[in-house]
Order: structure tokens, then C-alpha cells, then sequence
């Protein structure tokens, strides 16, 4: 029987650091645009909601998830950023393309976080299909980028 899924959009918001001072940089993956848009403003709405500045968040594009972990390393290079949320959704196709580009965004972000000092945060859906995508992405299963958001701003004031 499936496991009862915790809806991703719920926060307690009294659990939450007050993000007015960080900055955040959102590298978007532009593959499932429909899909990475939803995620991309569950984040935003979370992280204002939150106290985050509009002016203190930088937005990059990249065509697709395998290429989130180089947007996520030129972010933390050239900006000045308390973190990173990059966002993806890659969707099974017919081969083994979707356990590759998976793996290697998982993997050069989980890289970043154990080689820099700045906060990758992985939003990076992972569906068999659409429904599934969408249902993560601010449908009936909440919206991932809301947990990141908040996974971000916890991140962000590690130590203070
Ligand atoms: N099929 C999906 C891709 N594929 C593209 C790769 O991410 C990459 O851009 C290409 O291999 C060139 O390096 N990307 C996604 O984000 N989602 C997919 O479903
Ligand atoms: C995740 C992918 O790259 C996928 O969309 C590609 O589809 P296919 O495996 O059918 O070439």
C-alpha cells in the first residue's frame, strides 16, 4: 500500500529563520517548462512569504538538468548568494537517458554542497510521467518548490 504522502507545500511557519537578510540564486532547468515554471514560483512564493526580499533573488535559465550543476557552480562563483535552489523535472522516456541525466544532476549537486560553503538545494523532480510531475508541482501532492524553499532558508542560517 503507498505510503500516505506528506502534502510538500505544508510549512510551520514558526519553524522558519526570517530569510530578510539572504540572498538566493534559483537556477530554473528549461526542459518541462510547464513543470519547472510551477516549481519555480512555489519557491518564490515561499521564500517572500518568508520574509526574502525580491531584490535579494537571482534567477538563471539552463536548458536542461544535466547543466544545473554548472548554473549552481557560476552562481556560487560569481554572486554573491547564502544559497542555491536549482530546479529541474526530468520525465521517463523510452531509454536509459532519463537514469543518466538523473544521476549526474544528483550527483554534481551533491558535489557542490560537499566541496563549496553555499547551500545547493536539489529540486529536481524525477517522474515516470506527466501526472506524476504535475501532481509534485503544485498539484494534489503540494509543490516541491516550496519544500526547497524552505529547505533553503533553513540552510542558509545554519550556524546563526
Ligand atoms: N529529457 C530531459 C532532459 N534532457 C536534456 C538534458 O538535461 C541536457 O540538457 C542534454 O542532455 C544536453 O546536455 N532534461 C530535463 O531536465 N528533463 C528531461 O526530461
Ligand atoms: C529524460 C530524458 O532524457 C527523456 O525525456 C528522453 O527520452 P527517451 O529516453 O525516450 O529518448
Amino acid at each position: 500500500m503507498a505510503i500516505k504522502k506528506q502534502n510538500l507545500s505544508d510549512y510551520d511557519k514558526t519553524t522558519v529563520p526570517n530569510a530578510k537578510d539572504f540572498r538566493f540564486g534559483i537556477v530554473v532547468s528549461e526542459w518541462n517548462e510547464n513543470i519547472t515554471e510551477g516549481l519555480y514560483n512555489g519557491a518564490i512564493e515561499a521564500l517572500l512569504d518568508c520574509g526574502a526580499k525580491e531584490e535579494n533573488i537571482i534567477r538563471w535559465n539552463v536548458p536542461g538538468s544535466f547543466e544545473l550543476p554548472f548554473g549552481a557552480k557560476k552562481m556560487i562563483h560569481t554572486q554573491k548568494v547564502d544559497a542555491v535552489i536549482v530546479i529541474g523535472s526530468v520525465i521517463k522516456g523510452e531509454t536509459m537517458h532519463f537514469d543518466f541525466v538523473c544521476g549526474a544532476a544528483a550527483q554534481g549537486i551533491m558535489d557542490l554542497n560537499v566541496k563549496t560553503q553555499t547551500p545547493v538545494i536539489f529540486c529536481v523532480l524525477t517522474d515516470n510521467n506527466m501526472d506524476q510531475a504535475i501532481a509534485r508541482s503544485g498539484g494534489s501532492h503540494g509543490n516541491k518548490g516550496t519544500e526547497a524553499a524552505i529547505a533553503a532558508i533553513k540552510m542558509a542560517n545554519l550556524g546563526n
